[in-house]
C-alpha cells in the first residue's frame, strides 16, 4: 500500500481533491447566489448515482494502474495538460454561470418563468451550451491529470453522450420558449461539444 501511495499518487489525489471541492461548492454557491436559498437543493451540489459511479470506476482504475503499472502515472506533462483542462474547463463553466445569471437552473425549464430571458452576450455569443463545453473538458481532464487512460477515455464517450441527448432535449424548449429569435442565434453559434449541432 506504501508503494500506491507515494509523491506521484499523493498529488494527484490532491489536485482531484480540490478539482472536485472546488467544482461541485461554487455550483452550490452560485445556485444560492442567483435563485435563494430556498429554492436550491443539494441537486445544485449535481452529485448524481451515475456520477458517484464514474468516480468510483476511476478510484479502481488509478488504484489498479498505480500498483501494476506504475510508469503510467508518472507522465507528468500529460497530466499537467489534465490539469491545465481542468482549470480551463472550471472558467469557462463559471464563466457561463454568471453571465447567464437567473436564466440558468440545473434543472431544464420546460415551462417559461418571466425572468427567463434569452442570453446571447458575453460567453454565450459563440457558444451556445458554454456550461457543458466547460464540463465536458474539466471531468475529461481530471482523468487526463491522474493518467487514467481507460476513464478518460469512457468519459469522453459517456459525458459526450449525455449531452448529445440533452441538447436537443433543452433547445426544444428554448424554441418554444424565444421562438425565431432562438433558431436565429442557434444557427449563428456553435454548441460547444464537438459533432452536436
Ligand atoms: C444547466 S443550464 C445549461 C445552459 C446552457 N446549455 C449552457 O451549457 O450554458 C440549463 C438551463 O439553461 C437554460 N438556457 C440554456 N441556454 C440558454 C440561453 N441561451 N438563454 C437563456 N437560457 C438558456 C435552459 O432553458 C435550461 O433551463
Amino acid at each position: 500500500m506504501t508503494e500506491i501511495f507515494n509523491f506521484t499518487a499523493c498529488r494527484h489525489l490532491t489536485q482531484m481533491f480540490f478539482a472536485i471541492i472546488f467544482f461541485h461548492c461554487s455550483e452550490y454557491v452560485l445556485a444560492v447566489f442567483f435563485h435563494g436559498k430556498n429554492s436550491v437543493t443539494v441537486k445544485s451540489l449535481l452529485i448524481s448515482p451515475n456520477y458517484i459511479l464514474a468516480m468510483i470506476c476511476s478510484s479502481v482504475e488509478y488504484l489498479v494502474e498505480a500498483y501494476f503499472f506504475p510508469e503510467l502515472k508518472e507522465h507528468w506533462s500529460i497530466s499537467n495538460i489534465g490539469l491545465a483542462m481542468v482549470v480551463i474547463g472550471e472558467i469557462i463553466r463559471k464563466v457561463a454561470i454568471i453571465t447567464a445569471g437567473r436564466s440558468f437552473t440545473h434543472l431544464i425549464k420546460r415551462y417559461h418563468e418571466e425572468h427567463h430571458t434569452l442570453v446571447t452576450n458575453g460567453i454565450y455569443k459563440y457558444i451556445r451550451h458554454p456550461s457543458y463545453c466547460g464540463f465536458f473538458i474539466w471531468s475529461v481532464g481530471t482523468q487526463i491529470m491522474i493518467c487514467n487512460p481507460l476513464s478518460a477515455l469512457a468519459y469522453v464517450v459517456v459525458v459526450w453522450r449525455f449531452f448529445q441527448l440533452r441538447i436537443p432535449y433543452e433547445e426544444f424548449f428554448l424554441r418554444q420558449f424565444f421562438g425565431s429569435e432562438y433558431v436565429e442565434y442557434a444557427r449563428r453559434s456553435f454548441s460547444g461539444i464537438p459533432f452536436i449541432k
